[in-house]
Order: structure tokens, then C-alpha cells, then sequence
């Protein structure tokens, strides 16, 4: 394995193309599945030489905690779908590396036991990298419950999804007949909240009626930190901010909800501009290189998200897999730092990313 791409390739071999499907697909056309990437590949950096800089470092400090990569574990349902292990192959991984895992509230292993693996990984001293995903639910004991289960295991954020009035339409799925977890497996999060409640997928209400009052509520139940997944709009990125939120994670959930949003490295900019250094903005969305990466946090995130090459890795080896893909996307990061002729993340700055030239009309380049 030697760069996302390959772990990619490595899962279709061994997954059952259902799931395979499953996590590769997006909403309707997959449009916005496929701008995420290429917007990645349509910007170009332009470096720096002869700084004199050190070797770079990557250590960030998020919400402050610490951590040793700005490459985030995005939320991702059901990790036993594609290893035996689950979300406990993916905590030990995460943790190895000093990476932040959010674990997904749809998780099959229950968040407890995903810290516990976390904690046991993790480098001496250090602090348990794991932030927990929420869908609110439209029963508020229910959600306080399941922030009850966050808060216990030792989770140190809120990660409040908010793109998802509604399940976003994979037609993939619809084709392949695929809407339940396999027999055997289940949302564990979701065991026993309320009598006679089993961890079904189903469980899971999503509801358009949810509004700002209820990020109020939610402040006013927890003092973890909350960050909001799938803000596209510089108006509610402003709006986040005046209701107390800690943070933004740029998402269109990888292409998965509403189909035909921008690539979430075209929103950065103006969402970067709305918060104006109030609270830190991250993204997710097809990074798929270090220079993903760099591209992202030039232009103001403070780390980045990643979804599909986790549950890749995951599947192509376990653990070992999720190890060697942040393995790589650590390398991947340094050498295009010192490519750039920067020492550090806060050494990334909007003048290192220019568009890809677009012919002659473009900064009238050619006469
Ligand atoms: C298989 C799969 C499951 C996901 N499950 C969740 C989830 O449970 N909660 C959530 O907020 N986002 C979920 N997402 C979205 C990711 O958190 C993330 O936004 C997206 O995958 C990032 O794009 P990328 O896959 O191109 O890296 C899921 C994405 C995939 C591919
Ligand atoms: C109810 C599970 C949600 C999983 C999800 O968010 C996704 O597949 O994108």
C-alpha cells in the first residue's frame, strides 16, 4: 500500500460489492461526490524556497487538546460491516497515531468500549483522542442519553451532524437492496435507551424540524464542546458561532446528502471568512493526498477530515491498515510542508494555492 488509492482498490477486492457500494456511493448522481476531489486536483500550490526552515512538524491543537496529525477521523457508520473488529481496530489506529477519532453514533461497537480501546493505544500522558458524532433526536432524553454514553466513555467533543433532515438517497443502495446491517450486527450506541430497544439502524430518527433552539438546548445540557458537521452556508457558519458553537467541520458528507452542493474546498473560503478566527473551521471531503491536506489548511482549516479511506483501510487490513493509511498521510503531509518551504501547519497561508491555470482569459497569463 502505498497511497489511499491502493487501499481503495484493495477493499473492492475483498468486500462484498453491496457494502463496497455502500460506502463508495453517494446521494443520486454523485455529483458532489466526485467535486470534492476535483477540486482538490483543480487547485496548484505554489512554494517557497531557500526559507531555511526546520523539519516540519505536525502536531495541532484542537479544542484544546493536542494532537499529533490535522487528519481527523471523520464519523463513518458501522466499521464491523467491513472488519471483524470494528470501530475497536479503527480507535487503536487513531490513537497510535495521535490522530482525533469522531466515532460515529451509528457505530457497532458501543462509544465506551471504542474509548477504552483509544485509551489503551494511546501515547503516555496523552488524552484520549475521541470526540463523539450525534444525530439529535426528535426525544430529547434520548439524545441527552446518548450524550450521557459520550460524556462517560471520556469523549472530549460534540460533533452535532446537521445536514441530514432527512437519510440522503443513495441510489446504489436502493439498487443493491441494501438498508439493514447483516444479522448479528448493531448500532451498539442505540442499545437499550429505551426499553426493548435493540441497536436497530432504524432507530436512528432524522427529522427537518430541528433548529437553532436545539443546539441551544443541547449547550445547555453538556459542557463538552459542540461542533457542527455540514455547514455550507456562510450565514449559518455565522449563526453557529452567535449560538455558542466550538467549532465548524465543513462537510457535505462526502457527497452523501444533498447532491450537487459545492465541493466543500470551494466553501471553504467564504465559511473561513464568516467565523473570522472566532472559532476553528475543519473539512472533510475527498482528501485523499498530503497535498489535500495542505491545500485544505492553507486556506484556513485547521485540520481535515476523512471518511471513505478509513473504512478502505479498514477492510484492506484491519488495523494494520488504518495504521499505515495515517502512516502515509503523515509522509504525505511533511514532505509536501517542506515542499512548500514550511515548518509547520501555521506556516500554510492563502498566497501557497493559486486555481489551475484555465486558458488564456485567466490573469491574462497568455495575450
Ligand atoms: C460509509 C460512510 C459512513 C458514514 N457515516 C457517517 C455517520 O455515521 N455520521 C456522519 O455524520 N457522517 C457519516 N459519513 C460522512 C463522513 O463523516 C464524512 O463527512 C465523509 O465521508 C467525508 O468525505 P470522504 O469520504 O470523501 O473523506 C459517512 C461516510 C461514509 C463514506
Ligand atoms: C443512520 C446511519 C447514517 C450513516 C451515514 O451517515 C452515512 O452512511 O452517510
Amino acid at each position: 500500500m502505498f497511497c489511499v488509492k491502493d487501499f481503495e482498490a484493495a477493499a473492492r477486492e475483498k468486500l462484498d460489492p453491496v457494502h463496497a457500494d455502500f460506502i463508495a456511493g453517494g446521494a443520486r448522481d454523485e455529483i458532489t461526490v466526485r467535486a470534492n476531489e476535483e477540486a482538490f486536483a483543480r487547485l496548484r500550490l505554489l512554494p517557497r524556497v531557500l526559507r531555511g526552515r526546520a523539519v516540519p512538524g505536525l502536531d495541532v491543537t484542537l479544542l484544546g487538546g493536542h494532537a499529533r496529525l490535522p487528519v481527523l477521523l471523520s464519523p463513518t457508520a458501522f466499521h464491523k460491516l467491513v472488519d471483524p473488529e470494528g470501530e475497536l481496530a479503527t480507535a487503536r489506529a487513531a490513537a497510535a497515531a495521535g490522530a482525533v477519532m469522531i466515532a460515529s453514533m451509528a457505530s457497532t461497537v458501543a462509544v465506551g468500549e471504542i474509548a477504552d480501546a483509544a485509551r489503551a493505544a494511546a501515547g503516555p500522558g496523552e488524552t484520549v483522542p475521541l470526540w463523539f458524532q450525534l444525530y439529535l433526536q426528535p426525544d430529547p432524553e434520548i439524545t441527552e442519553a446518548l450524550v450521557r454514553r459520550a460524556t462517560d466513555a471520556g469523549c472530549t467533543a460534540l460533533v452535532v451532524t446537521v445536514d441530514s433532515p432527512v437519510l440522503g438517497a443513495s441510489e446504489r443502495n436502493r439498487r443493491n437492496g441494501f438498508h439493514d446491517l447483516p444479522a448479528g450486527l448493531r448500532c451498539e450506541n442505540l442499545v437499550d435507551l429505551r426499553d426493548g430497544e435493540f441497536g436497530h439502524v432504524r432507530q436512528i430518527a432524522m427529522s427537518p424540524e430541528f433548529s437553532w433552539e436545539h443546539i441551544t438546548w443541547l449547550r445547555s445540557v453538556t459542557e463538552l464542546p459542540i461542533l457542527l458537521k455540514g455547514v455550507l452556508h456562510p450565514e449559518d457558519a455565522r449563526l453557529a458561532v452567535r449560538h455558542g458553537v466550538s467549532g465548524l467541520l465543513l462537510s457535505n458528507h462526502g457527497g452523501r446528502q444533498l447532491d450537487t452542493v459545492p465541493a466543500t474546498l470551494e466553501a471553504l473560503p467564504a465559511i473561513v471568512a464568516a467565523v473570522a478566527g472566532r472559532i476553528p473551521v475543519l473539512l472533510d471531503g475527498g482528501v485523499r493526498r498530503g497535498t489535500d491536506a495542505v491545500k485544505a489548511l492553507a486556506l484556513g482549516a485547521r485540520a481535515v477530515g476523512i471518511g471513505r479511506p478509513v473504512m478502505w483501510a479498514l477492510a484492506a487490513d484491519g488495523e494494520k491498515g488504518v495504521r499505515r493509511l495515517l502512516e502515509l498521510l503523515r509522509e504525505e503531509i511533511e514532505d509536501a510542508l517542506a515542499l512548500c518551504g514550511a515548518a509547520g501547519l501555521d506556516e500554510l497561508t492563502p498566497d501557497l494555492v493559486r486555481p489551475a491555470w484555465s486558458g488564456p482569459l485567466f490573469g491574462g497569463a497568455v495575450s
